[in-house]
């Protein structure tokens, strides 16, 4: 990463999310600190680009409606896999990649080593891949945005689905330390089904709706800026580890396999956006990020080495995939954007799946959130 990790007063010590409001009318969003003042960085390619997409909302007395935007330079891979699959047709700067993967992958000519695979996650998959990033994916001892403040937090989406407050319960410690420098008094957080006399509270539905970012496999430690090992973690899920090696094989360099040792999944509420940034913590950037969309629509930028590149917007659907392995790891890129409006979000799809009574949490959280999964190997 290029930018310092995000600091106090908010949370999330993630490499890249960090809430700020920027002004009166826009939207709350998530940024990287940025390395340059704010007024150099307005003025770079990619910081225009992210205020041209970014939600502002107009306010009328009633509700919060946000502004148009025009989208008619956003690249558009549904509908370029739509006329390949017609007719063979591609718009200019956009070639196929030949290799026996099941279906079409686009490159993009300025950007080596970028590709793009719309639709590669059936809904099914989608509904899972749903499911386990709200459920088992923020699970301890992986990392969440939520341990600076509370520790590890345990069974977050099932306690929002039953109502659940976590509070806090002051507890004298006495051990050793303690006792040479007088008892000192600490708190520990858990569930409960109702408020008692606890001084401090949260209820866990809002801690979801606050849920920025989990980490699986080896964790990232932002004090020491790179993974640590030593951290307590386990390996990522044996599905998601077979998925991203077989997303993986286009954009791998010839005879060598994928080795998926790290996930950061990204929760996107509405507003939220994620800024311009490198990933830069892993060794071997010939190996390339692979990158899953669910839930609601985004606009992804593509940038290149610097911030003065014109960065290119496309769509990012659920069940798009994006691989960025070699020179497209070295460029610049971002969400400014995510559709949460039912017109635009484009998961009718996912709605239809998640029909059953109690698939309901998933359904509310769906409607208004987008999920990124990217797997990197570290090593
Ligand atoms: O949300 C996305 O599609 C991109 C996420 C990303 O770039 C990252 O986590 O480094
Ligand atoms: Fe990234």
């Amino acid at each position: 990463m290029t930018s310092d990790p995000p600091t106090a007063p908010l949370p999330p010590p993630h490499h890249h999310q960090q809430k700020i409001i920027d002004c009166a009318i826009a939207a709350p969003e998530i940024m990287y600190r940025s390395d340059v003042t704010s007024e150099e960085s307005e003025r770079t390619a990619f910081r225009k680009a992210e205020k041209k997409y970014k939600i502002y909302y107009d306010n009328t007395r009633k509700k919060k409606i946000a502004r148009a935007v025009d989208l008619s330079e956003v690249v558009d891979f549904k509908s370029i896999l739509e006329k390949y699959n017609c007719n063979g047709e591609l718009v200019e700067g956009v070639s196929v990649l030949k290799c026996d993967f099941d279906r079409p992958i686009f490159c993009l000519e300025s950007r080596p080593g970028f590709y793009f695979i719309p639709g590669a996650l059936s809904v099914d998959e989608q509904c899972e891949w749903i499911r386990e990033s709200l459920t088992n994916f923020p699970q301890p001892p992986n990392r969440t945005n939520h341990n600076a403040i509370y520790g590890p937090v345990k069974d977050l989406f099932d306690s929002a689905k039953e109502g659940k407050v976590l509070v806090s319960e002051e507890k004298l410690l006495e051990d050793a330390c303690s006792k040479i420098n007088g008892s000192e008094s600490t708190f520990q957080w858990k569930f409960v089904e109702e408020l008692g006399e606890s001084c401090k509270s949260v209820l866990a539905s809002v801690l979801l709706r606050k849920l920025r970012w989990s980490t699986l496999g080896v964790q990232f430690d932002w004090s020491k800026r790179s993974y640590n090992v030593s951290l307590p973690h386990k390996k990522i899920p044996d599905a998601l580890h077979q998925l991203a090696k077989r997303m993986a094989k286009p954009a791998m360099p010839c005879g060598e396999e994928f080795q998926p040792e790290a996930a950061i999944v990204n929760y996107f509420g509405a507003g939220d956006m994620l800024g311009g940034h490198l990933d830069d913590m892993e060794k071997d950037w010939s190996k390339p990020i692979v990158s899953m969309s669910l839930g609601c629509k985004a606009i992804f930028l593509l940038g290149g080495k610097s911030r003065e590149h014109n960065p290119t917007a496309m769509f990012l659907r659920s069940g798009d995939v994006v691989l960025m392995a070699g020179e497209a790891r070295e460029c610049f890129h971002g969400v400014p954007r995510i559709f949460t409006d039912a017109e635009n979000a484009e998961i009718s799809d996912l709605e239809s799946q998640f029909t059953g009574e109690d698939e309901k949490p998933y359904l509310n959280y769906v409607r208004t959130s987008r999920i990124n999964i990217n797997i990197r190997q570290v090593f």
